[in-house]
């Protein structure tokens, strides 16, 4: 877990964002295509030709490494290349979490990109997503960043492709560490839940920083 303190104003994130996140959203068609697609061989040479033309141009200036976790002086991440979240990460659906009191919950939709079983959602898939809620729901509600130290995960059933909710309560904190209950539905019921004991760090790089920004809020 490393932050970096990135001093922009909302209006640069909001620049920015309108930028890449149609970018992104085209990348998601591409995918979904590219899985789908019933066109002839010539034709998928040819994607392919030109979808290397463009990484190419891409890769002419890049960061070394991943996207990281920016956070602006009054806390407000940007974490997009996040593989559940990132909102420019094209893997990511994206989960779009919202954090209300000791609850967090979120929606996507999963598509082909997401499939195990034939016509379900892969259960790593489903992982990912339940980790990513409660680590923020943990961080949020405590408000201080939590990794997941054991997140246990309970299929009940298979997970229709489609629409997933996703609902994450605290269920209990004992020193550094919080304890998470984690629900997943699709649209006949819940299919999945989880257990999660979430760690309180005593060290990350950017720690400074972070306390320096919460401190700042309200
Ligand atoms: C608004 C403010 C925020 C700002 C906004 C930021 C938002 C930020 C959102 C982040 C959202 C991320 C969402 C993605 C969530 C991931 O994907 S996190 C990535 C996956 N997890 C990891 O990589 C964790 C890897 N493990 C580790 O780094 C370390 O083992 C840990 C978990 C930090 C614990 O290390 P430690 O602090 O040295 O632990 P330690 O002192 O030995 O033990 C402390 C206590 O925890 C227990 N414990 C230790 N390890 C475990 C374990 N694995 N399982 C269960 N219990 C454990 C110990 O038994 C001990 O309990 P007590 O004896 O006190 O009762």
């Amino acid at each position: 877990m490393e932050f970096r303190l990135e001093d922009i104003d909302p209006d640069e994130i909001e620049r920015r964002l309108a930028v890449v996140e149609p970018l992104t959203d085209s990348v998601r068609g591409l995918i979904d295509a590219v899985i789908r697609s019933e066109v002839d061989d010539a034709v998928l040479d040819r994607a392919r030709a030109r979808i290397d033309e463009i990484t190419a141009e891409l890769r002419v200036h890049q960061k070394p490494g991943g996207y990281g976790t920016p956070f602006t002086r009054d806390l407000r991440g940007m974490p997009w290349g996040n593989a559940a979240t990132g909102l420019r990460n094209p893997i990511a659906p994206p989960l779009r979490p919202e954090h209300g009191a000791g609850v967090s919950t979120g929606s996507v939709h999963l598509g082909a990109a997401y499939e195990g079983p034939g016509g379900l959602v892969h259960g790593g898939v489903l992982a990912l997503l339940m980790d990513q809620l409660v680590g923020e729901c943990a961080s949020t509600i405590v408000n201080m960043p939590h990794f997941t130290g054991t997140l246990t995960v309970r299929y009940l059933r298979p997970t229709k492709l489609g629409r997933v909710d996703l609902r994450a309560e605290v269920t209990g904190t004992q020193d550094r560490k919080t304890f998470v209950h984690v629900e997943v539905r699709d649209r006949e019921g819940v299919t999945a839940d989880g257990e999660a004991i979430m760690i309180r760090p005593k060290d990350f790089p950017g720690r400074d920083e972070v306390l320096a920004a919460i401190a700042r809020t309200p």
